[in-house]
């Protein structure tokens, strides 16, 4: 087995709040490799829409704008960024209103043509010899099945619906300190997320047939990093054995 770990590409998908950003930028960071967030990328797209006056409940007026915003995407896992026409998206992108349409938007083929192509581009930029050539990890909802369907290593993280209720409802009262996340309601936003995200008729939500299944309902946020830095280190060296082993 040779020594040089290969410049991976890593897919990570699941459900809402599994834990799928929250790793990916730990595993990244860790390993010294670039981070693609496929989320915030849809929700870059639907904040510039409705900014733009786009009904977001019309899809061919989503259709007809999908190709006018330029959406770049950062993939520094310590600090990402994302813009859309020049205008930073980081933190609006997190709204609720966007979290409300994102769905909607991204069911539509033409955006998902768009965001796919810009997703391939960056990926393909990390397998390129010198500095991009770390390899990368990215995350979403279809990174393993449509997106990067040749990815090195292809994880699926899942966790019961009252886990991912109550780590999201934390993260709502860390933010604004007060005690007022209702976890019934929070739970079922993430199930109707889900629910639209899965049944779409492009691209939906759903494992590849080749990915790992990681249940982090009982793990710790660091025992998932742990578990998933083992599988890249070890995707990474099989990789790098299979180069070594074609170059003879
Ligand atoms: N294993 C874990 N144990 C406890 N909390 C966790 C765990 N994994 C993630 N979290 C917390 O859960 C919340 C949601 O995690 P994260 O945003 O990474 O999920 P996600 O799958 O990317 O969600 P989304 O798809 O909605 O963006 C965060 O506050 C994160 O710190
Ligand atoms: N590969 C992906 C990634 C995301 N989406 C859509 O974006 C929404 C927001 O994703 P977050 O990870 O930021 O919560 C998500 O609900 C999907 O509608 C997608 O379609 N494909």
């Amino acid at each position: 087995m040779s020594a040089t770990p290969a410049a991976v590409i890593v897919a990570i998908d699941g459900p809402s709040g599994t834990g799928k950003s929250s790793t990916s930028k730990a595993v990244a960071a860790r390993l010294g490799l670039r981070y693609l967030d496929t989320g915030a990328q849809y929700r870059a797209m639907t904040w510039w829409m409705l900014n733009n006056g786009i009904d977001v409940s019309d899809p061919s007026e989503i259709a007809a704008a999908a190709d006018k915003p330029a959406i770049v995407s950062g993939t520094d896992p310590q600090a990402p960024g994302i813009s859309a026409d020049g205008a930073d998206a980081s933190v609006p992108i997190r709204s609720q209103e966007v979290t409300a349409a994102v769905s909607a938007v991204s069911a539509v083929p033409e955006v998902r043509t768009r965001i796919t192509d810009l997703q391939r581009t960056i990926a393909a930029g990390t397998q390129e010899p010198g500095d991009a050539g770390t390899g990368i990890v990215v995350e979403g909802r279809d990174i393993g099945t449509t997106v990067l369907p040749d990815a090195d290593l292809k994880v699926f993280l899942t966790a019961s619906p009252e886990a991912r209720a109550a780590r999201r409802s934390g993260e709502l009262k860390s933010a604004d300190g007060k005690a007022h996340a209702d976890l019934a309601a929070t739970q079922q936003a993430l199930a109707a997320r889900d629910k639209a995200d899965s049944s779409r008729k492009t691209s939906p939500l759903k494992k590849a047939g080749d990915a790992v299944e990681v249940d982090t309902t009982e793990l710790t946020l660091e025992q998932v990093i742990e578990c998933v830095v083992t599988l890249v280190e070890k995707a990474s060296a099989d990789k790098a054995g299979r180069m070594e082993k074609a170059a003879r």
